[in-house]
């Protein structure tokens, strides 16, 4: 029975624990306690919560990329498990979660402003199918950057442009178009809208949302704006301080908080609208 669940829902955690390690003097720091909650084909939820809540952590995790080598101290499963297309991702091997990787997209925070600055955007775009195919037929690939260009609504007179030459808009438009040109079936996006001006925010929800609806992909987006999982989210999960205190729609979370956290994320958004 767990396996037909496990492989019908992209993502299912079931009393997920993660934790970072103790380094240095610090102690082990458990980020993420007793997380269960399934997310369908095709569906989007949206994550909120405070900083540190536990969010991000939850993006490595789910993303494959904590069990990439890195600099940072990477979070573990430590209780619990969170299975990505039916594959349970506690201890998971390097080159499993390489394999797994493929069918998962992720926009990281801050995507647009971390682009490299030395590469256009043409290189940019197509730099995740070259690392995976680093002899992909070339003229293929200008189709395909052409198309996902057009794809996330920018003129094809970008292609030749530096990042430092793009506004923040679409600069995170361009973080889009690489995040989406593997064609994943689950894309993970943390805060899509950090680092864009406020005038062009609403632009880049909707087009996220656009090209959800056109492209049926799956999606985890984490945001602390309510507005904007408003408009991308089916349902929205809510954490606080690591620990999930609400799960549903907007309206059933928020019409019958029983959290006090959830209580007063609800009063000010409706004081807001
Ligand atoms: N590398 C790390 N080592 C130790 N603790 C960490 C590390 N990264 C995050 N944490 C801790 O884990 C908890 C969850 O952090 P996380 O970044 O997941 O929160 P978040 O909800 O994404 O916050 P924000 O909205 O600020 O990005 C926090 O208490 C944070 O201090």
């Amino acid at each position: 029975m767990a396996g037909t669940v496990a492989h019908r829902f992209p993502i299912v955690t079931s009393d997920l624990t993660i934790e970072y390690p103790p380094h240095g003097a610090s102690p082990a720091h458990v980020a993420v306690r007793g997380l269960t909650l399934r997310v369908a084909p095709g569906e989007v939820l949206g994550l909120l919560g405070e900083s540190g809540s536990g969010k991000s952590t939850i993006a490595r995790v789910l993303s494959t990329l904590s069990v990439e080598p890195g600099p940072d101290l990477r979070p573990v499963i430590t209780g619990g498990d969170a299975l990505v297309f039916g594959v349970p991702l506690r201890g998971l091997s390097r080159r499993k979660a390489a394999k797994l990787g493929f069918n998962i997209g992720f926009l990281a925070q801050d995507a647009g402003s971390t682009l490299e600055s030395t590469s256009t955007v043409a290189e940019l775009v197509a730099e995740p199918i070259l690392l995976r195919d680093r002899h992909f037929d070339r003229r293929e690939l200008e189709g395909l950057v052409v198309t996902m260009i057009d794809a996330v609504r920018l003129p094809l007179s970008i292609l030749g442009r530096y990042p430092y030459e793009l506004s923040s808009g679409q600069r995170q438009r361009v973080a889009l178009a690489r995040a989406l040109i593997l064609e994943p079936t689950l894309l993970i996006a943390d805060e899509p809208t950090a680092g864009v001006d406020v005038t062009v925010r609403a632009a880049i929800t909707e087009l996220f949302a656009e090209l959800q609806r056109e492209r049926a992909f799956t999606a985890l987006v984490i945001s602390h704006d309510v507005a904007v999982l408003r408009a991308v989210a089916d349902r929205i999960a809510i954490l606080y301080q690591g620990v999930l205190v609400g799960l549903g729609t907007i309206d059933e979370v928020f019409d019958d908080p029983s959290h006090p956290y959830v209580a007063r994320l609800a009063e000010s958004f409706h004081d807001a609208h």
